[in-house]
């Protein structure tokens, strides 16, 4: 008897705890889960209990990826799906987040625009069928070059009424990953402690980063100007040194995963505070004509939920923030006319 009610308690408790990891549960999909983000970026996604089902897509390889990844003793089901079969409408349909790193990395001597005549047409496409599939999902794209790929996103949503400013995200998490990681280096302090503010773009001098925004820095003229310039060709070190094997793909796996897990913490487990820098349409650069920004986010239940302003800036800052301007408004103008035909 004791045993029985014993057992009825815990089948309870089970229930109750059941009944709450599906209360916060998410569809994720992975587009472009197969490549070299995409594989670490499921990993790491899979590890999240909010997530109750991963899906991956991809051109190729999904369905090994997903039988691997599904071995996982984690509350994620993952299923694999390919362009047959209607497989983007599967791995799009029902889901609440949909992160896109589908799309061919840089090489030497390349710079992130020179992708743009192979990746946009793939985020175009990709973004169609989100509009059609899963018009009320939060998008986050990796996809470069983020700063024309995500005004792209922006007007195919808008071509299909479903355009909400608070749902479309470009990644540029890895740019304030590194900056805390190379602050660390030279102050000789804990990584995960180095908070630093980065804004703008998510190319070469469109990457803005304020040192002088963390207090407690002992950063002297030529530790920030060394600095600010390792974290604007960053990527560009990583490129090199895999010479010809592509771009980050590891530390993007890891700076993309702890964008997507902060979003579903404020979206869906309704955790307050959540801040995190992304380019999104902004007003912040407004009088300058910038319509897409990156600056801290705060995120809530809907995504964006306050954009904080550039706060203030040194003379040092101004001039990068100056020279960020007209690189941002070609790169955003050429995503809308690659839309728009003009
Ligand atoms: N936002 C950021 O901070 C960063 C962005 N990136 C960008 O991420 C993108 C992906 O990089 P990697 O994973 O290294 O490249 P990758 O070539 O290893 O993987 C890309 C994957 O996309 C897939 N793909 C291509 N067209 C597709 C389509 N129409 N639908 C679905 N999947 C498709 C490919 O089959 C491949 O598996 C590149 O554009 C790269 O520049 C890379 C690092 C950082
Ligand atoms: O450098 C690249 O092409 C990939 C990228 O965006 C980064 O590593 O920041």
């Amino acid at each position: 008897m004791l045993f029985a009610t014993r057992y009825a308690a815990a089948a309870a408790s089970k229930r109750a705890f059941s009944t709450s990891v599906s209360q916060n549960a998410a569809k994720v999909a992975v587009l472009g889960a197969a490549g070299g983000i995409g594989q670490p970026l499921s990993l790491l996604l899979k590890a999240n209990p909010t997530i109750s089902h991963l899906s991956l897509y991809d051109l190729f390889n999904t369905p090994g990826v997903a039988a691997d990844l599904s071995h996982i003793n984690t509350t994620a089901k993952v299923t694999g799906h390919l362009p047959d079969n209607d497989g983007l409408k599967h791995a799009l349909t029902d889901a609440s987040v949909v992160v896109i790193p589908a799309g061919v990395p840089r090489k030497p001597g390349m710079s992130r625009d020179d992708l743009f005549n192979t990746n946009a047409g793939i985020v175009r496409d990709l973004a169609t069928a989100c509009a059609k599939f899963c018009p009320k999902a939060h998008v986050l794209v990796i996809s470069n070059p983020v700063n024309s790929t995500v005004p792209i996103v922006a007007e195919v949503f808008k071509q299909h009424n479903v355009f909400d400013p608070r749902r479309v995200f470009g990644v540029t998490t890895l740019d304030v990953v590194r900056a805390s990681r190379f602050v660390s280096e030279n102050q000789d302090s804990k990584p995960e402690d180095a908070k630093i503010t980065v804004v703008g773009g998510h190319s070469g001098v469109t990457i803005i980063p304020l040192f002088s925004q963390t207090p407690g820095l002992k950063l002297n003229e030529s530790d920030i100007q060394a600095l600010t310039h390792r974290v604007q060709f960053g990527g560009d070190e990583v490129v090199k040194a895999k010479n010809g094997g592509g771009s980050a793909t590891l530390s993007m796996a890891f700076a993309g995963a702890r964008f997507t897990n902060s979003l579903l913490d404020a979206t869906v487990n309704g955790k307050k505070g959540i801040v995190e820098p992304t380019f999104v349409k902004s007003d912040v650069l407004a009088n300058e004509g910038i319509e897409y920004f990156s600056t801290n986010v705060e995120l809530g239940a809907n995504g964006v939920e306050n954009i904080q302003g550039l706060g203030d800036l040194t003379a040092y800052e101004h001039e990068l923030l100056k020279a960020a301007i007209p690189e941002l408004k070609k790169n955003i103008e050429k995503g809308y006319k690659f839309v728009h035909g003009n």
